[in-house]
C-alpha cells in the first residue's frame, strides 16, 4: 500500500490555555474521500488548517505527501489545493480572471477552460464573482482548488447554504474529482453528505477523535443500529419484550410498539411472535442512520452510557 497522503499524529492546538485540538491522529489514504465530522466548535477547522499549513501545531506532527505543511509550505501548496473563503475573492473578478489569476500561482497549472467546462462554468466565464449564484460560487471555489493540479484537495463546509439540488450537484462533482485521482479531505456538518460521499470518517468531539470508521462501520457501532416498529394483533407481555437480545429501548404508543436494537433483536422478535401466535401488523424494520450514530458518539450528557440498554 502506498504511504498515506495525509498523516496527522498527536496533533494539539491550544488557545488561551484550552486545548481545542487535543491529540488528534488520522491518516488519509490516496484516492479516498475522507470526512471530518463533529459538532460546532469540535476543532475540525483548526485541524484541517494545520494540514493546510495555515496554523502552527503546538504539538504533534502533520505530513502531506511526507512534507511538513509549515516548514515546507511552498512545496505543500503545490500538492494540496484548498478551498478559498468567499471573502478572499474580489467581487468584481470574472470567473475567467479568477481562474487565470490563480493558475498564475502555479508552475504547471491545469488549463482553466476544460476545468470550467467540467464544473459547469463554461458559459459563466465572463460573469463577475458577485453575480454568481451560491452553487456557481461553490463550483468556482472547487475549480480554484483544482487549478494547480493538486494530489489532494481540502474542502471545508462546501455545501453550507446550498439548496438540495445544488448540494446534490456538488456531491456528484466531488465524486468526479475523486474519480479523477484527487484525494479529498472534506469537513462537513451534513450527515447525509458524509454518509453518501465519504469512504471513511473521523468523528471529532471536543478536540479528540472519538471514532474513525467507514459510514457503515460507524452506524454498526451504535447501540441501536436497527429500528423495529409494529402493531401486535394482541398485546405482548412487557417481560417478553424486555428479554429480547441487544434491545436498547422499547416504547409503546396507542398499541404500536417501537424497538431499538440490532439484527439479533429482529430475529428473536420474529421467533417470539411465531411462538405466541401474534401477527405483527404494519411491521417496519429500518436501519439507523449516520445521524443516530453521530448523536450516540458525541453525546456527552452526564449519565449517558454508550451502548447501554435503556
Ligand atoms: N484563533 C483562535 N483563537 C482562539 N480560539 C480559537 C481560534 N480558532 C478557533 N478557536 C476555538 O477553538 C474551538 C474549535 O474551533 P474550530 O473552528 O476548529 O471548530 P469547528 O469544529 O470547525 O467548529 P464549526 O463546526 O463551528 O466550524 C472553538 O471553541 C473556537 O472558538
Amino acid at each position: 500500500m502506498p504511504p498515506p497522503i495525509i498523516e496527522v499524529r498527536g496533533l494539539r492546538k491550544v488557545y488561551g490555555g484550552r486545548a481545542v485540538v487535543d491529540g488528534v491522529s488520522f491518516a488519509v489514504e490516496q484516492g479516498e474521500i475522507f470526512g471530518v465530522l463533529g459538532p460546532n466548535g469540535a476543532g475540525k477547522t483548526t485541524t484541517v488548517e494545520c494540514v493546510e499549513g495555515l496554523r502552527v501545531p503546538d504539538a504533534g506532527t502533520v505530513r502531506v505527501t511526507g512534507l511538513d505543511p509549515v516548514a515546507d509550505h511552498p512545496r505543500v501548496t503545490r500538492v494540496l489545493g484548498a478551498q478559498l473563503q468567499e471573502s478572499e475573492l474580489q467581487p468584481k473578478l470574472t470567473v475567467r480572471e479568477a481562474l487565470e489569476l490563480y493558475a498564475a500561482f502555479y508552475a504547471t497549472p491545469a488549463d482553466w477552460r476544460p476545468l470550467a467546462e467540467r464544473l459547469g462554468l463554461a458559459d459563466k466565464s465572463a460573469t463577475r464573482f458577485a453575480k454568481l449564484s451560491g452553487g456557481q460560487k461553490q463550483r468556482l471555489f472547487i475549480a480554484l482548488a483544482l487549478i494547480g493540479n493538486p494530489r489532494v484537495v481540502v474542502l471545508d463546509e462546501l455545501t453550507t447554504g446550498l439548496d438540495p439540488r445544488a448540494r446534490r450537484d456538488t456531491w456528484r462533482l466531488i465524486e468526479d474529482v475523486r474519480d479523477s485521482g484527487v484525494t479529498v479531505l472534506l469537513v462537513t456538518h451534513f450527515m447525509e453528505e458524509a454518509q453518501r460521499l465519504c469512504d471513511r470518517i473521523a468523528v471529532i468531539d471536543q478536540g479528540r477523535v472519538v471514532a474513525l470508521d467507514t459510514p457503515a462501520g460507524l452506524i454498526g457501532r451504535t447501540a441501536s443500529s436497527t429500528v423495529i416498529s409494529f402493531t401486535p394483533s394482541v398485546p405482548l407481555a412487557p417481560a417478553d419484550l424486555a428479554a429480547l437480545p441487544r434491545l436498547a429501548s422499547a416504547t409503546e404508543k396507542d398499541g404500536r410498539i417501537t424497538l431499538n436494537g440490532t439484527d439479533d433483536t429482529v430475529d428473536a422478535l420474529l421467533t417470539l411472535l411465531a411462538r405466541r401466535h401474534v401477527t405483527a401488523h404494519q411491521l417496519r424494520v429500518t436501519d439507523a442512520t449516520l445521524d443516530d450514530a453521530f448523536l450516540d458518539l458525541t453525546d456527552t450528557r452526564p449519565g449517558h452510557h454508550h451502548g447501554a440498554p435503556a
